[in-house]
């Protein structure tokens, strides 16, 4: 089974078990061209000067070797012998002391290359995230497994520089290898393959545990969003509130020490398990070196080898062992690397499934027949309930519809559906005859403004706020301020001490909170910031007093003259207004008709209508 078929294994289940057999780990690396053309995007000519810096670093460290080794044995001939002439032997200290300064400039240069690399990939590609994420479903975003799986390509963005440099360090130490390779091979072949037997064992190891805290971390995902969230609720602005006066922060921070045990609980079996093993390895690789560094001796004493090449030899080894425990290690490091990869390159690959058709209709210049409904049926995913069944009317196109329901009716849900927010499980909706399906979905957007009932308080300017209603005319001040006073936020920009500039909300410096009613005036302007065809308000006056509400509506109601609009209302004063009222039960058409017709039937509306007059009396 392959990574991709393991994931897929888990989707939708708890992830708790994602080994990995070595030769995923090798399938893995076939991520790594990929992400080099992505670092390559990133900035060329920074790729380019990081690679040549490694390969030219590559050879210093074998050649300042080697210089030593002629030192040593110059420094032998000439106390050996009555020359004077030590022109050689500076020559030699020179060019190693020059080689020396070339070595550490380079590192030096190498490292900077890439944490400046590293931090542009990380943006690159946490912008790329962001864009990605933005053209997904509303539904994926509804959707723990998305979560799970945005929340793992979200840590690749930092993570991954890191994996930049070991995949670079790793092709730097291989040629490395080679060069001292090289120069062994011609003094002790034999020796060279008892280091790398010797080193073999860490390697097995490491790999094994690296697999391991892979799968944990894996799975942990979950539970990791859920400390975030935690942690958010235990320390933010929005949330105190509520955690003081109901008491909370035990009850959290409970929670929180409860995974975070779990998770120190893991984490450190495997540490234990890694370090005691890890040591056992480390002295079969130590056997090695010093069973290679006796024979160097041996055959020095017995003159088959200068001095020189005794310091040459033991240098080179004591290196080469260096270099090869760090690839071999690396090689998991830089294999998980690329298994991580495969979930970022997994989440670009997740494709919206609302989409254009091939050729989308343009949206009309004016709406003639309205939307119609057709034995619309919508269910959420996972779910088994439908929260819209077999729906069909007519929104007329000049027509002011109010949905009306006890809670969890419908009623959002059918807005949701007239702008594409999710599609019709079964049926369809038509606008002017075709279906919405068939419209260019940006323009369909672009011509519907809705406000929903849960609308976000941007913690920006109260100029932002309004504008985020039709954000391209964020500077067209005076559209923002006419806005203003269709919705009655103008006399609250009044008031404030930098008006429009405003900062709203309390996250950020000279924050100014509003009430709920403050606020709903704000979001009700974002509906009057582009001339929509259809005006959607989901219980807009919710938290408006009674005058600031009845204003709301006659200007609503000379604003929306000749277009469509859907009111969702629990307040039947203001339901009233509208032309005619759709009462939904359980996601079905109860009655639909105007506020006068539907008294008169003496249904499902009148009773409801009655019920809250009632509490007037
Ligand atoms: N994102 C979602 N995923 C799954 N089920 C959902 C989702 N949103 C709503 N539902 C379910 O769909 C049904 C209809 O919800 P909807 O929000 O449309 O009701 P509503 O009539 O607007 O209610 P209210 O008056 O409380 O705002 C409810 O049973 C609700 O639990």
């Amino acid at each position: 089974m392959n990574a991709r078929a393991k994931f897929q294994r888990h989707k939708g289940g708890k992830s708790t078990d994602k080994t990995l057999t070595f030769k995923e780990r090798l399938a893995a690396l076939r991520n790594l061209p990929m992400f080099f053309k992505m670092v390559w995007q990133t900035s060329p000519w920074m790729t380019v000067a990081s690679s040549l810096l490694r390969i030219a670093r590559s050879a210093m460290p074998v050649a300042i070797l080697y210089i030593g080794k002629l030192i040593i044995d110059e420094v032998i001939f000439l106390s050996a012998h009555a020359v004077h002439s030590t022109e050689k032997l500076w020559t030699l200290v020179a060019l190693e002391f020059l080689l020396a300064i070339l070595s550490d400039g380079s590192s030096r240069l190498i490292s900077l290359l890439d944490t400046l690399l590293g931090e542009l990939f990380s943006n690159k590609t946490s912008i790329k995230i962001m864009e990605h994420a933005a053209t997904l479903d509303l539904e994926q975003f509804e959707d723990a497994t998305f979560y799970d799986k945005m929340e793992r390509a979200r840590q690749q963005t930092t993570g991954r520089s890191v994996l930049l440099s070991q995949t670079m360090g790793q092709v730097q130490d291989i040629i490395s290898i080679i060069f001292f390779a090289a120069g062994l091979v011609v003094l002790s072949p034999w020796l060279i393959l008892l280091l790398i037997v010797a080193v073999i064992p860490a390697f097995l190891g490491e790999s094994h545990f690296n697999n391991k805290l892979y799968e944990l971390y894996w799975g942990q995902t979950s539970e990791r969003r859920e400390v975030d969230y935690i942690r958010y609720l235990g320390a933010s602005d929005e949330t105190a509130k509520e955690v003081k006066v109901f008491g909370l922060s035990d009850f959290l921070i409970d929670k929180f020490r409860t995974i975070a045990n779990k998770f120190y609980r893991d984490n450190k079996r495997i540490a234990v398990q890694r370090s005691a093993w890890g040591t056992v390895f480390a002295m079969m690789g130590s056997l090695g070196y010093y069973g290679a560094y006796i024979i160097i001796i041996l055959r020095t004493i017995n003159g088959q080898l200068s001095i020189g090449d005794l310091t040459f030899m033991a240098g080179s080894f004591r290196q080469l062992r260096g270099l090869l425990e760090g690839v071999l290690m690396r090689f998991t490091v830089v294999s998980q690397g690329a298994m991580y990869l495969t979930d970022l390159f997994e989440f670009f690959e997740l494709k919206p499934r609302i989409n254009n058709v091939a050729k989308p209709r343009p949206f009309p210049a004016k709406i003639e027949q309205g939307f119609v409904f057709e034995n619309v049926s919508f269910k959420y995913m996972n779910s088994e309930k439908w929260a819209i069944r077999d729906l069909s009317f007519t929104l007329h196109a000049t027509e002011k519809l109010a949905l009306v329901g006890e809670n969890g009716a419908g009623k959002t849900t059918l807005v949701k559906l007239l702008t594409r927010l999710y599609d019709p499980t079964e049926g369809r909706i038509l606008l002017d005859g075709y279906d919405l399906r068939d419209y260019d979905l940006l323009q369909l957007r672009q011509h519907v403004g809705i406000i929903f009932q849960d609308f976000l308080r941007y913690q920006m300017n109260l100029s932002q706020n309004i504008a985020v209603g039709n954000i391209i005319e964020k500077d067209n001040t005076s559209l923002i301020t006419s806005a203003a006073q269709q919705s009655l936020a103008h006399l609250l920009a009044e008031k404030l001490p930098a008006k429009y500039d405003q900062m709203l909300g309390k996250r950020f410096h000279n924050g100014v909170e509003l009430s709920g009613g403050e606020w709903q005036k704000v979001a009700l302007a974002r509906a009057y910031m582009k001339h929509a065809d259809l005006i959607i308000l989901d219980e807009p006056t919710a938290a408006l007093d009674a005058r600031a509400e009845y204003e709301v509506f006659q200007r609503f109601a000379d604003l929306t003259k000749g277009k469509s609009s859907v009111l969702i209302s629990h307040r039947f004063s203001t339901v009233r207004m509208a032309d005619r009222i759709l009462v939904l039960e359980k996601g079905t058409l109860a009655e639909i008709g105007s506020h006068e017709e539907l008294l008169e039937k003496n249904g499902r509306y009148a009773e409801l209508f009655n019920l809250q007059a009632m509490g007037y009396r």
